[in-house]
């Protein structure tokens, strides 16, 4: 897949390093966000296998409020700025709002991952303006409200039918079939029983015909399942990025990079065994 001047296959599964620049995320308490933290953050994720840099300044934990355009722009474009040229990784944008995916861009950012799937005011033609690969996610409602009461009759034929029409609407904008890349969106908008439905079936997401980028790194589904606590959920994201890794995910989001590079590595060598 293209992103900019860098060619990189997702024949084999890549890790996508998480860069919090927000104050609220829910896992780094917003330790990162000093700049020069966060680009040390970014360098160390790189050299531990990072092949992405995921880089977003609105939390979308559940429960968490909206960020205004002009923050979320302040919190991430000297970040990308920093980072731009210097790093081995790709830089992906975090974000829903058109200006922010244009000014990242152009400041250095090689893909949009956007958990809104492209659905707000002018992100459609922007992406496509813009012509680097994006990320569509599935997401049931807002981040504020998500969780209060996910319900689907079959939730992997109904994030199927979401991400399909995601798709659809992104050809009808004018954005190349090579430029998508779709993701069920774990954690947003969705019951524990529904999160490992959808691990459990990524087969049948797989099975749309585009890479797939998966995100569950210290999520709840880890937590409420195993009764950890978010700093006790390392074995948990390992153990759940290996199945997706082996269920044909192609970019695992994560916090703990150098872990699930090592995990990846494993899946990556069984899948190269002769049948
Ligand atoms: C920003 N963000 C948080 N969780 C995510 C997930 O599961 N997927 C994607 N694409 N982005 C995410």
């Amino acid at each position: 897949m293209q992103f900019k001047d860098k060619q990189l296959s997702l024949s084999s599964p890549r890790v996508m390093g998480i860069l919090n620049v927000t104050p609220d995320s829910f896992s780094d308490g917003g330790q990162h966000n000093a700049r020069d933290s966060a680009i040390d953050r970014a360098h160390r994720m790189a050299e531990q296998g990072a092949d992405f840099i995921d880089i977003g300044g609105e939390s979308t934990r559940p429960g968490a409020a909206d960020v205004a355009e002009q923050e979320e722009l302040d919190r991430v474009i000297p970040v990308i700025e920093a980072l731009s040229g210097q790093l081995d990784a790709v830089i992906s944008i975090d974000t829903s709002k058109a200006a922010v995916m244009k000014e990242a861009v152009n400041a250095g950012a090689a893909l949009i991952n956007d958990v809104r799937a492209l659905q707000e005011p002018d992100a459609l033609a922007m992406a496509s303006e813009l012509n680097v690969p994006v990320c569509l996610m599935h997401m049931q409602g807002q981040p504020r409200s998500m969780q209060q009461a996910p319900h689907y009759r079959d939730v992997v034929r109904e994030v199927n039918d979401f991400l399909l029409a995601r798709v659809k609407a992104c050809h009808n904008a004018g954005i190349k079939e090579q430029n998508i890349i779709l993701d069920p969106g774990f954690g947003f908008g969705k019951a524990l029983s529904h999160n490992y439905q959808l691990l459990r079936h990524l087969p049948q997401v797989a099975a749309l015909g585009y890479p797939l980028l998966v995100g569950m790194s210290r999520k709840s589904m880890i937590g409420n399942l195993l009764s950890r606590d978010v700093e006790k959920r390392l074995a948990g994201s390992v153990a759940v990025a290996t199945i997706a890794a082996h269920l044909g995910a192609n970019i695992i989001r994560v916090h703990d990079v150098e872990e699930t590079a090592d995990a990846v590595n494993i899946v990556k060598y069984i899948n190269a065994l002769e049948e």
